[in-house]
């Protein structure tokens, strides 16, 4: 056996090798790719993204859920050449289940209301803010997750539900600072192209697909998809015949190509007509080439962008009244937006209405001048604490000129010095930050002091 003191020593020497081993393999400290870490500034601007949505929602009516960002692939696997479901972050997992991280809500959304049969009382006006997730080769080093705010209103045939939706998205823009100088949202019904197809007699099954694909079309040359185009049987005259109705600008001009019977254009007058009714009609414009990009809508369809148009679009949605359908439910009508959490925020720092968050809104800074005083000072932290101060205690002997330093550099309003002779005579030194003045004040005095200077 060997001494103690050489075991000592050996294991010393092993611990050394072994740190110098780890040291070798340096730890990636970056996020996987296409990801984000929140620190906490980054998170303050994230809790107060979400919470204007959460507001919002409130305000409307609406009511929270979730659901596991986990979801079988057989949600997403609707084969429409959608560019989110052609994304899918799908893996295989340990119990051999085909999965996938959860590239919109809607599915699961509508898995859960198909998991209640009609238990439900409707209409529901849900909302959630999912994390959503893509796996784009990295070539255009594109992220792969953002939060997406959702609303839906399940329940409803009538384009109130849409009008209600759009006035919550308004809503929102106002709160933040934007007008309708600065976004607009463009309006359509997906019944113009059906109209269209079924006058030219393409079968209504191909409708999905040629949405999706028209939806492209806005951002590559019609050559880009030609094969697609010609795989779903649409010849050029009808890809012709649809551009050129999708350039109209006004439901005047489309009811002129569609005709005085034309649901879509039915439909489409009275959404205008709810939008004056809620004052927003000056946000809202017509827009026949809006198609979006989801193989499930039906019906009105919307998107915010940003009139200067230097922008991705802001948010989206529309009717998709056959959703639970495709996935052998009842019929049951549904309308909903997304809103994405990136494309705002660059709005807002463009448009310079974006809060700062540097700060972490500390109201007092509590150190004890002498270790013997750490426990009178933990006291009065805690007194200011029950009197609804966000205090940040001194956990170790500092100078004084540190604790300053420190107050300064987290933005806290006040600093309190326990201090030997103040603290004999029942009192704590306060130095207000704004204006660098330092007072005595009586500690059973404390908590009429937070009231005056919360107040
Ligand atoms: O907007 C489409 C989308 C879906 C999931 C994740 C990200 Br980033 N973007």
């Amino acid at each position: 056996r060997k001494s103690s003191a050489v075991a000592d020593k050996d294991l010393i020497t092993k611990t050394e090798k072994g740190a110098q081993k780890k040291k070798q393999t340096k730890l990636d400290t970056n996020p996987p790719k296409g990801t984000r870490d929140f620190y906490p500034e980054d998170m303050r601007q994230r809790t107060w993204l979400f919470s204007q949505w959460r507001d919002v929602a409130k305000t409307y009516g609406f009511s929270e859920y979730d659901a596991p960002v986990l979801e079988s692939e057989s949600l997403y696997t609707r084969k429409a050449g959608e560019e989110v479901t052609e994304q899918l972050y799908n893996f295989v997992d340990k119990g051999d289940r085909a999965v996938a991280l959860r590239p919109e809500m809607t599915p699961s959304l509508a898995r859960m209301v198909m998991a209640k049969k009609g238990g439900l009382n409707l209409p529901l006006k849900w909302f959630s803010i999912p994390q959503c997730w893509r796996y784009e080769r990295m070539t255009r080093g594109r992220r792969r997750e953002h939060f997406q705010w959702n609303m839906d209103v399940w329940g409803v045939d009538g384009v109130e539900a849409e009008a209600e939706l759009l006035s919550a998205m308004v809503d929102f823009f106002e709160r933040v600072g934007l007008t309708a100088q600065d976004v607009g949202i463009k309006v359509n019904s997906r019944m113009v192209i059906g109209e269209v197809l079924t006058e030219l007699g393409i079968p209504e099954e191909k409708f999905a697909a040629t949405c999706v694909l028209v939806d492209k079309l806005e951002k590559v040359p019609i050559d880009a998809i030609q094969d697609d185009l010609a795989e779903l049987g649409l010849d050029r005259s009808v890809v012709e015949k649809l551009t050129e109705v999708l350039t109209n600008k006004s439901i005047e001009s489309i009811a002129s190509v569609l005709g005085p019977e034309s649901e879509a254009v039915k439909e489409l007058s009275k959404l205008m007509s709810l939008c004056k009714a809620y004052g927003i009609d000056e946000w809202i414009l017509f827009d026949a080439s809006v198609v979006r990009g989801l193989a499930y809508y039906t019906g009105i369809v919307f998107e915010a962008f940003d009139r200067k148009g230097e922008l991705r679009a802001i948010a989206g949605g529309g009717r998709y009244d056959k959703l639970l359908e495709t996935f052998g439910g009842d019929p049951t009508p549904a309308a909903g937006f997304g809103f994405g959490d990136a494309v705002i925020i660059e709005l807002l720092k463009e448009r310079d209405v974006l809060p700062s968050f540097s700060s972490a809104d500390i109201d007092s800074v509590v150190f004890a001048m002498k270790p013997e005083l750490y426990d009178d000072a933990i006291a009065i932290a805690t007194k200011l604490r029950k009197a609804g101060q966000s205090v940040d205690v001194v956990l170790e002997k500092k100078k004084t000129k540190w604790v300053f330093k420190h107050a300064d550099r987290i933005q806290s309003k006040y600093v309190i010095i326990v201090a030997p002779d103040e603290f004999a005579n029942g009192e704590v030194s306060v130095k207000d930050l704004s204006c660098g003045e330092q007072t005595s004040i009586k500690i059973e005095e404390l908590n009429e002091w937070v009231e005056k200077t919360s107040s």
